[in-house]
This record gives C-alpha cells, structure tokens and sequence, in this order.
C-alpha cells in the first residue's frame, strides 16, 4: 500500500508539479474518510481505487469480482476510472470500461475520466474513452438517445410494394409491438442500470391473422450493423405494427414475461441501442394515429410507401399536385438550449409547472415556420426569461417522440442578466453557479434540486458546459 502511494507520488511530481500535489491531496483526503468508515466494505473499496491509481491490476480484479458498485465515488466525486485515467494506466481503464464502468459520470468539479486523461495528456487513455462513451458514435458526433438507430432506412426500397410484402412474409422478419402507442418491451435478466428493458421482436406467425386486416404497419428497415459493409437487401427486416385493437393481455402473451411500456418516461428504460427504433416507431405510429384525413380537401387518405406516406384518396386533391408535404410524416423542430451569463460563469435553468418537483432544466421552444435556428433560441429566451442572447452554438439534436418532436440543442450566450418570467409557461427561471449545477447533475444539490437525468439533451448540453471549464 505505502509503495503504491511512493509510487503514485513520484507520477505526480514528475508530471504536473504543484497540480499534481492538489490530486494527491485528494486522494490522501479520501483515505482518511475510509478509515473513519471503518467496515470491511469500506477497506477494500480503498483498495481498488488505489489499484486503479496505482495501475495494480490485481486489486482491481478483485473488487470487479466481487461484483459490487464500479461507478462508486470517493467524497470528491472520484471513481476508480477518473484515478486510472489520471495516471495513464490504460490497462485499468480498458479492464473497467469493459466491465460496463460508466464513462460519463463527472466528479464534483465537472469533470469526466475523459477530461482527466485529457488534461494530464494521457493520448492513448483518452482515445478509449472516447470510443466508449456511452451516446459517442464512432463518427464523433454527440449521440444522444433516442438517436441510436442501426437500422437502414432503404428508403428507396419504400416504394416497392413487391419486395415489402416479400419482407413480411420473411422468416427473418421480425414485428415491434404497439397497443395505444405503448411498445411492447422484455426485462432484461440483468438489469442493474437504469436500461432495464429490450425491445419485443415478434414473428409473423402469431400475428398473422390480425396481420391480415391491415393494421398500421412501417417498414422501420433492415438491420445493418456496420455501416462499411453494403447491404446485400437479404439482411432481416423489422417493422412496427400497431395493435390497439387487441386486448392487453393478447398483446403480452405474444412474448412471456413481457410489458406495455407507456410513453415517457417509461420508455427511457429501454436500451440506448434501440431507443432510436423505438423513437422512429412511436412518432410513426403517432402520425398515422392523428392523421387520418386530408388536411387539403377532408377525404379519407390511405397509407403508401411501407408507412412514410398517407396518400388523399381524391384523385383531384391539390395535395396530388407541386409540393405535396402535407402527405409525409410531421417533425416539429424545437430549440432547447443553455443560456449562459456573460462572464460564463453561471447558466440559466427553468422550470415549468409541469416539472417534477424540484426539477430545474433548459429553456425550450418550438421553432416558427421562416426563423432560424439561432432567432428561435433568441426569441424564446426572451419570451420566457426576458434575457437577451447574441451567439448561438449548437451542440447536438435528439428526436423527442412524443409525439415527434426533433430538439435541437444550443448553448446560447446572454448578453444581459436580469431574469423576467413569463408565468404562463413557466413557474421559475433563475441563475445557478456552476458548482450547483454539478450538485443537480449528481443529485447532491442541498435543496434536493436535480436536472433531467442522462437520456434528455438538456442533461447532456448542461454537462458539456459544465465539463468544458472545469476547474482542473
Ligand atoms: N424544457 C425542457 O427541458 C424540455 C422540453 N422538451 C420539449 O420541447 C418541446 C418544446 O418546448 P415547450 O417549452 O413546450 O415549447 P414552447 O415554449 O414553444 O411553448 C409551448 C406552447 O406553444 C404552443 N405551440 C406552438 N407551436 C407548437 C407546436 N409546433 N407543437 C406544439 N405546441 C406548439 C403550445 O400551445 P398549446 O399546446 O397550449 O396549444 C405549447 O403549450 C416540447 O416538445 C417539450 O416536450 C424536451 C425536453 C426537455
Ligand atoms: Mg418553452
Ligand atoms: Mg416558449
Ligand atoms: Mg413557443
Ligand atoms: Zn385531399
């Protein structure tokens, strides 16, 4: 133990001279607060972050072993991923993200395993951190959930009325279950994250009959894993089908041991993997469900191209002529976005009566037919608030299907501070400091206040702005 700590020591001096002592400090700090937690629990907890600090491998096996909490923070925050990533032991850091240690988790200055190994330029550690970040697509850009979809759309393949009913007929085929816009979804045996649940995959076979009177069905596409390979069209296919007219419990016993999961937030449990499938489903089946005439002439349309169009029935329809969009599926882009204080010092967070209590997030809006992006921001912020904001920067978008809405996030920077609610939308909107923003971020703020939690893009903008001037 004593050797590790010589060890880890001279790592420190060597590196970052007076930084480095403020490190060590931490860790001396969080040695003394597990001797006064005197059980045995606590004693080998200490050994398995000073493994991971110390690059001993062994101690950090057993605790993985031991199959206990691998996300557990010291007092300050720190787990054994952020201590492993501070000294550059990949070999820790690979045996702990491949033991589903959570890359995400921020320590109480708002900082990542990440922003560590970056900080203390540890190239190699931060480059398998990055690939496993938990929403991060190999393509680099933010993923956010409900955005995860491995499907291929083949949406040229949406017209071939053929070739989509040959896929239907298809052994491989496999159906996404709804009833009232609740998907059908199985536990997982192992299930101690917050993503308990995996989408149902029904065969054709037990819901032929009901198959055949043509209820709602999308072509969602074909599974393709990698990208890099083309698709060969013989990949299985799955479909969403909606079946509201069966009763409940004829719906669960299509898959044992299954559950109706309602909306949200039912079904943030669901597998980041397939959240997006389940996003792409849930706002087709939406549409269909609340578009069932013409918004032109009034007449009955139909449904064409494997579920992505509702055609008029009325060959004389102006919906049949020019630009036709009123026959496609409806997205309605809104802005959410961070509002931050001139001196980036503070951010702005709301909450509507609507909110769980206590639950403080980004403002947001829907975006006006003829504005951009960055006016929409602005003219929201300053309805609800009364802030005015200057530079727009976007950070990443997320589909919010309920029912179809596409969040479009951007930080936003005030150019003024003073805070005039509009009460109809909104209860509260104040300035929090970034280290309150931590505690909501880590449900540790005094007054039990928190932000949504990681599957909201308002939780991840929040934490982009609260990692990117951390206090290293
Ligand atoms: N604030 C947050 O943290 C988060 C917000 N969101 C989502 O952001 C979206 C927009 O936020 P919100 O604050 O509600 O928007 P707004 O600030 O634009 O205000 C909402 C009101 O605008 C009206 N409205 C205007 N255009 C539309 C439209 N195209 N569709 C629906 N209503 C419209 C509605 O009136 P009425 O319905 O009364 O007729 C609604 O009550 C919502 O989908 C919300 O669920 C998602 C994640 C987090
Ligand atoms: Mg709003
Ligand atoms: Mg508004
Ligand atoms: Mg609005
Ligand atoms: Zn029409």
């Amino acid at each position: 133990m004593f050797s590790s700590r010589v060890h880890l020591l001279n790592i420190c001096q060597q590196k970052k001279g007076n930084i480095a002592g403020f490190i060590w400090d931490k860790i001396s700090l969080s040695a003394v607060t597990f001797r006064k937690m005197s059980s045995f629990n606590q004693e080998f907890k200490e050994r398995f972050f000073r493994g991971a600090a110390s690059g001993e491998i062994d101690d950090v096996r057993l605790y993985i072993k031991g199959n206990v909490d691998l996300n557990e923070r010291n007092e300050r925050g720190w787990t054994a991923l952020m201590f492993a990533a501070r000294n550059g032991h990949l070999h820790v850091v690979r045996e702990l993200v491949q033991h589903g240690c959570d890359t995400s988790v921020i320590n109480s200055t708002g900082q990542t395993a990440l922003d560590i190994a970056l900080f203390w330029n540890h190239g190699d550690v931060a480059r398998h951190l990055q690939a496993g970040q938990r929403y991060l697509h190999p393509d680099d850009n933010f993923r956010n959930y409900f955005s995860l979809n491995t499907l291929n759309r083949c949406s040229d393949k949406r017209k071939d009325r053929g070739w989509l009913a040959n896929k239907i007929n298809d052994a491989n085929t496999r159906f996404v279950v709804f009833r009232n816009l609740e998907v059908l979804a199985t536990k997982l045996p192992k299930s101690s994250s917050m993503y308990r649940y995996e989408l149902g995959k029904i065969e054709m076979k037990p819901i032929e009959t009901i198959l055949a009177c043509n209820p709602v069905t999308i072509f969602l596409g074909l599974v393709q894993e990698n990208r890099q390979v083309p698709l060969t069209f013989k990949e299985p296919a799955l479909f969403a089908v909606d079946l509201s007219t069966m009763s409940e419990e004829d719906v669960r016993a299509l898959s044992p041991g299954s559950e109706l999961l309602p909306g949200y937030p039912a079904a943030m449990q669901l597998l980041p993997a397939e959240a997006g499938i389940f996003a792409e489903a849930r706002s087709m089946l939406a549409w269909h469900d609340r578009y069932q005439f013409c918004p032109t002439c009034g007449s009955s349309t139909r449904l064409e191209e494997g579920g992505y169009k509702r055609e008029c029935a009325n060959l004389e329809c102006r919906s049949h002529k020019g630009v036709h969009n009123t026959c496609y599926p409806r997205t309605d882009p809104s802005a959410i976005m961070l509002v931050v204080s001139p001196d980036d010092k503070r951010c702005l967070l709301g909450r509507s009566q609507r909110f769980p209590a206590k639950m403080y997030s980004c403002l947001a809006g829907f975006m006006e037919p003829g504005e951009t992006l960055e006016d929409a921001v602005r003219r929201e912020v300053e309805e609800e608030s009364g802030v005015i904001v200057d530079r727009v920067e976007y950070h990443s978008s997320q589909p919010w299907p309920f029912p179809a809405s596409l969040m479009l996030g951007c930080i936003a920077h005030a150019t003024t501070e003073t805070v005039k609610i509009d009460e109809t939308e909104l209860e509260d909107a104040r300035w929090f400091n970034r280290p309150e923003v931590v505690q909501m971020l880590t449900r540790q703020h005094p007054q039990g206040l928190f932000v949504p939690p990681e599957q909201a893009v308002a939780h991840q903008i929040i934490k982009t702005w609260v990692r990117r001037t951390a206090n290293l």
